[in-house]
């Protein structure tokens, strides 16, 4: 198994929190980052998974947090970009400030950390390296709810075609476009009946079905410039 770890951002909480530990039972050592401490965090470092703080919300930010990134390896077998700022309901603060934020965590830090950590991702003695984003169904399909959101995934999924092109043959470069997967605090029977009912197979499956996705992805050594969509068959509902 690669002794290069894999990074994956936003690890302290449900999507990626859930990979972390399965990369981690898959015998990969494990960077994530985090941005609030919480027990959550205390525990995947008792299982010997790292912790690096992050904040993403600005370019000196994210370079900061590179610079911590570089000072702990030498090299990575792939990043995954799982970090995001979402709102439920969008137009309710309808402010520049959240676009920005979400530019910033959805974009700017995916391009920064993948144009910046080029050098680890090629410093890996495997002869697999990746980089996986982790966009949105809404980024292919817009949502009325969530515009600033959708948009800004887009963005991180037209990063996915420059770079697969611009880093390829050495480093595949993919992404995933969840819908529906897990549910929040306060989400009401009627909000999980209105998910269901978008999905050709209705169903939320939480965080496995990602999962899933992201270790084919790196298993796979002949796919590089995709999105894989895992949303229980949308567009064609
Ligand atoms: N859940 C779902 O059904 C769906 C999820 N997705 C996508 O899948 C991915 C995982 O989803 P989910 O687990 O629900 O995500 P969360 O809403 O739980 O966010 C993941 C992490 O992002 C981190 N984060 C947010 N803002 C910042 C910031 N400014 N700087 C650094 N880190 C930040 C948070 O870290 P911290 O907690 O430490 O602050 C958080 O734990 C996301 O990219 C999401 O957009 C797409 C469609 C459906
Ligand atoms: N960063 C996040 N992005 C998204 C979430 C989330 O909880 N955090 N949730 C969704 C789902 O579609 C949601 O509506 C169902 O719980 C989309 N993106």
């Amino acid at each position: 198994m690669s002794q290069a770890p894999i990074l994956i951002t936003g690890g302290g909480q449900r999507l990626g929190r859930y990979c972390a530990e399965r990369l981690h039972d898959d015998g990969h050592p494990v960077i994530i980052t985090y941005r609030r401490e919480r027990p959550a965090i205390e525990a995947l470092r008792k299982r010997g998974i790292t912790a690096l703080y992050a904040d993403f919300s600005s370019e000196s930010s994210i370079l900061e947090f590179i610079a911590r990134l570089k000072a702990h390896t030498h090299a990575l077998r792939a990043i995954i970009h799982n970090a995001s700022h979402w709102q439920r309901d969008e137009d309710s603060t309808a402010c520049g400030e959240d676009f920005a934020l979400m530019f910033q965590v959805h974009m700017q830090a995916p391009y920064l950390i993948n144009l910046h950590a080029h050098t680890l991702l090629m410093a890996c003695p495997e002869p697999m390296r990746d980089i996986i984003h982790i966009t949105d169904y809404s980024a292919a399909h817009g949502s009325q709810r969530h515009m600033a959101y959708a948009a800004t995934k887009a963005g991180l999924e037209n990063l996915t075609l420059s770079m697969a092109g611009r880093f390829a043959p050495d480093i595949k470069v993919n992404a995933i476009a969840p819908a529906g997967i897990m549910l929040n605090a306060g989400d009401s029977d009627d909000y999980l009946a209105h998910l269901n009912s978008k999905s050709a197979l209705p169903a939320v499956p939480g965080p496995m079905v990602i999962w899933q996705g992201v270790r084919y992805l790196l298993d796979s050594a002949f796919v590089t410039g995709i999105t894989l969509p895992v949303d229980g068959g949308r567009h064609v509902k």
